[in-house]
């Protein structure tokens, strides 16, 4: 078990190169499975969603070479072997496997799928998708099994808007027989990402980054090679970096379309940002002006910003208020961030948040990724060594984390816990 100490307060300047989409990475591996003849997909991150996601398919029976940031699949001897329990529960997209796998054989036996925890993450809307494809779908003991004769495309009207049920009703639905149309989509960048990829393999897929998707159900897919699009979620939090603590921060490979949101407070905040067409630069200001944020779907300020800007407001000036309507319990970070000496409270589904203050260094520990996001940025801002556990969390979502912030100038380090140190993480 290791920690993360990160000595902070210093300024941070120079570029730093975005990787691949978690979000979008964690959906095309699965739907790889969908076709008949190899799959390569390039510029992936190197966390442990994709390495997990990857033994996975090894263990159905899926050759896979997993290299930094490639991997080759070769899904001709998959089987719906049926996967109840283990390495499906260590991340949330597992639940992928199942729209994969049913789409593909007809059937699948996957576990409840694990992820940050944020509160209440029902999959119904998943399950409804699919039982209106004809499948039967039921829960025993916490695995859920799929299993249909045949899947005929049906008009899906989704009652929430959701990520993870777009997708895994798009995956199940390119090999119904006939027409599915799903209303009320999910309108993310990753969706776009997904179908493009399933395009490539042959599918008939339309109105992907639309609140309407119509998919038309063809007999076979076949192997292609896929560029994964750039991470927005990474992107924005090196972005929340530079406007902290950066004296001119160039971000890398990003598509600054998709962090319109985040970009548009940054000014309101008094955040420098330049635009081109695949990077953004960021010069922070001694004097930023305190936001009101609320988390929406896509184009909406994204759910999973929310923790790491939590910390940037923090230094401004005055209050701010920031609301999430997505995940109405994501705010594990908070009591963390108090150790640290803000001024953070929260109410119902907001945290109040008054600032300027200065941010002291603390041991302080990662509940999930975006926890762990608003700690390294809030030991970037903090006087003194900030050490943070939970990077199990971390490495889920974060590429080569130290890495790039050492290569902007921070001085961030891993060090291995002692038993005593362990034996305090376990029992906290
Ligand atoms: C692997 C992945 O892509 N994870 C992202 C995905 O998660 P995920 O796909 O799990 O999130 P959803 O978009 O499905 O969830 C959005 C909201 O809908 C609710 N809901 C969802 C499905 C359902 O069947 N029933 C239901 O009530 C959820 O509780 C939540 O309140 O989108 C989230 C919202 O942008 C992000 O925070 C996650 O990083
Ligand atoms: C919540 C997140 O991930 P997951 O849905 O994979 O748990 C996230 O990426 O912030």
């Amino acid at each position: 078990m290791e920690k993360l100490k990160i000595a902070g307060g210093y300024p941070l300047k120079g570029s730093v190169k975005i990787s691949g989409a978690k979000n979008s990475a964690v959906a095309l591996i699965p739907a790889t499975i969908l076709a008949e003849s190899p799959v390569t997909i390039e510029g992936l991150p190197d966390i442990s969603d994709v390495q997990i996601l990857g033994g996975l398919l090894e263990e159905i029976g899926g050759k896979v070479a997993l290299t930094n940031d490639e991997i080759y699949v070769d899904p001709s001897n998959i089987v719906s072997m049926p996967l109840p329990n283990g390495r499906v529960k260590k991340l949330r997209a597992s639940y992928y496997l199942m729209g994969a796998m049913l789409g593909r054989f007809k059937k699948a036996v996957i576990g409840l799928p694990g992820g940050c925890h944020l509160g209440p993450r029902p999959i119904d809307q998943h399950i409804k998708g699919f039982e209106a494809l004809g499948a039967k779908v039921t829960n025993e003991q916490g695995a859920i099994y799929l299993r249909a004769d045949e899947l005929r495309g049906a008009r899906i009207y989704l009652d929430v808007v959701s990520v993870g049920a777009t997708i895994n009703i798009m995956l199940a639905a390119v090999r119904a027989k006939g027409r599915t149309i799903i209303e009320n989509a999910a309108k993310e960048p990753e969706i776009i990402d997904v179908a493009t990829l399933l395009t490539s393999m042959g599918a008939k897929i339309k109105g992907a980054g639309t609140d309407v998707i119509r998919i038309d159900g063809v007999d076979s897919l076949r192997g292609c090679r896929h560029s994964i699009i750039p991470d927005r979620i990474e992107a924005g939090t090196y972005m929340i970096i530079g406007a902290a603590m950066g004296e001119g921060v160039m971000i890398d490979n990003v598509i600054p379309l998709h962090l319109e949101s985040l970009i548009a407070k940054f000014r309101e905040m008094g955040v420098i940002v330049e635009t081109s067409n695949d990077q953004i630069w960021i010069a922070g200001n001694k004097d930023l002006k305190s936001v009101d944020i609320k988390t929406l779907v896509y184009p909406g300020f994204p759910t999973d910003l929310q923790q790491p800007f939590t910390s940037l407001l923090t230094r401004a000036n005055g209050t701010g208020v920031v609301t999430d309507t997505i995940y109405g319990a994501r705010f594990k970070h908070i009591d963390e961030l108090r150790r640290m000496n803000a001024q953070i409270k929260v109410e119902g589904r907001s945290a109040i948040v008054t600032g300027p203050v200065q941010l002291q260094g603390a041991k302080v520990k990662a509940s999930d990724l975006r926890a762990g996001a608003s700690l390294v940025v809030a030991g970037l801002m903090a006087e003194g060594v900030t050490e943070i556990t939970g990077l199990e969390h971390i490495d889920r979502g974060y590429s080569h984390l130290e890495e790039k912030l050492t290569g902007l100038g921070a001085t961030i380090w891993r060090e291995n816990l002692t038993e005593a140190e362990i034996e305090q993480v376990q029992n906290s």
